[in-house]
């Protein structure tokens, strides 16, 4: 019987040559990402004196100061002090801090590699399935019994496959194909599975755009998102000078628990209406929906493609006067490739403000809070009560180029009638 590319992950992290969903394995871990707001600060800095004080392997330990930093106050300071203090007595060389949110830093830095099985202490560790790499998140408690035996005890989840096929139009992307995949199943439609990508639409995709994808697979509850690696991410990897891993494939035989098929040409923008992820429409039923600021950045849609995108929209344009435009880039050389070729510039001609490298906006803990009553549009991947402020805010999901539509209108607005 043939295995699903996660499986397939799972028994060569667990030295098995096969398994099967609901099999229990204690799978070896390759890489243990650890964030500032749920790293070693939460439990571990205090238990692991209790479990022989020190890490597995210090060379397979990434820890990334990325939603305090840069710190807005004492205690966001404190915070980042104390990471910072934590990863040099630990020995952790691989520390960063400053260079924007995590999921984006684990690719640039290649440690998204094909085959291998990597946790994280933050929920958007599926980022990394863009690559063929099995990333899921984990709780701190977790991560204390990784760092201490490196190996991590789960139960091989089902996989489902969606395919989609065909040419998506101007001015819908891969933000769209995920949003409408999570209105199909909804936001716990895939708990505690794999949500496993196919079909040329998908291939399609560069790498930024598919990170989208599997970076949004936890909105519907996934304990992964998974893409097949190919030449595309392979490419990747080796301009940076990354391995390319053991890439694994899913078999053609391979058992899933559900399968969808999508096509691509026929989608339109899609919108995430407040305050649920899968609470989405087609555009054409949110347009006109009054927007005080839009926000463009985050590990979901603030790369390289992402502000291209917005930059086509504005070049020449001017935001509406009601609209704060906030921009991010989700790393600091995605920054200074968007400035050599001009994206910034036009960006902020047009009327952003731009901001630090950082998960800051994106969950309302520094820069861009919203006020009771205020609504935003947003190319991030939450959108709960509360999550960019004050809680009788709104927030709107979309692309970038929605988010850079709606930010010339003022209100919700189509991106297909500026491309
Ligand atoms: C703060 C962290 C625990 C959280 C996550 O895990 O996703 C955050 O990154 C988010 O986007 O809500
Ligand atoms: S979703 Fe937002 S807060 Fe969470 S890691 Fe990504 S950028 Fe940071």
């Amino acid at each position: 019987m043939g295995m699903t590319m996660a499986e397939k992950i799972i028994a060569k992290a667990s030295n098995k040559l096969a398994v099967k969903p609901g099999d229990f394995v204690w799978a070896n871990i390759n890489t243990a990402m650890m964030d500032d707001l749920l790293g070693p600060r939460v439990v571990i800095a205090d238990q692991i004196k209790k479990l022989g004080n020190t890490v597995w392997d210090k060379e397979k330990v990434v820890i990334i100061s990325d939603h305090y930093s840069p710190a807005a106050n004492i205690t966001q300071a404190e915070i980042l002090q104390f990471t910072r203090n934590w990863a040099s007595e630990y020995g952790i060389g691989k520390y960063y801090e400053g260079l924007g949110p995590c999921h984006q830093v684990l690719a640039e830095k290649g440690f998204d590699i094909p085959g291998s099985l990597m946790v994280g202490t933050d929920s958007h560790t599926t980022t990394a399935g863009a690559f063929g790499c099995f990333g899921t998140g984990i709780g701190s408690t977790e991560m204390l019994g990784v760092l201490v035996s490196g190996q991590i005890w789960l139960r091989v989840p089902e996989s489902i496959l969606f395919t989609w096929n065909g040419k998506l139009q101007s001015g819908v992307f891969a933000k769209d194909i995920i949003l409408r995949t999570i209105k199909e199943i909804g936001q716990a439609g895939a708990t505690y599975k794999v949500m496993e990508f196919a079909g040329n639409a998908i291939e399609n995709l560069t790498v930024d755009e598919r990170m989208t994808i599997t970076n949004m697979a936890v909105e519907a509850g996934a304990k992964t998102g998974l893409i097949a690696p190919d030449e595309k991410v392979f490419a990747y990897l080796s301009a940076i000078g990354a391995q390319r891993g053991d890439p694994q494939y899913s078999d053609p035989d391979a058992i899933y628990s559900e399968r969808y098929s999508f096509d691509a040409s026929k989608l339109v923008p899609q919108i995430a209406l407040p305050h649920e992820v899968d609470k989405v429409v087609d555009v054409s039923e949110a347009e006109g929906e009054v927007i005080h600021q839009a926000y463009l950045g985050s590990c979901t849609n603030g790369r390289f493609d992402d502000l291209a995108q917005a930059a086509k929209i504005l070049k020449g344009k001017k935001v509406h006067p009601r609209v704060r435009f906030l921009v991010s880039a989700a790393s600091r050389s995605i920054y200074h490739q968007a400035i050599t070729t001009g994206i910034i510039e036009t960006l902020s001609d047009a009327g952003a403000m731009i901001l630090a490298p950082s998960c800051g906006a994106c969950l309302g803990l520094h820069s861009g809070i919203l006020a009771r009553g205020e609504r935003a549009i947003s190319s991030t991947n939450r959108n709960f009560v509360g999550r960019m402020g004050h809680k009788e805010s709104d927030l709107f999901l979309g692309s970038p180029a929605s988010v850079a539509a709606t930010a010339i209108e003022g209100k919700i607005a189509d991106p297909r009638k500026y491309l």
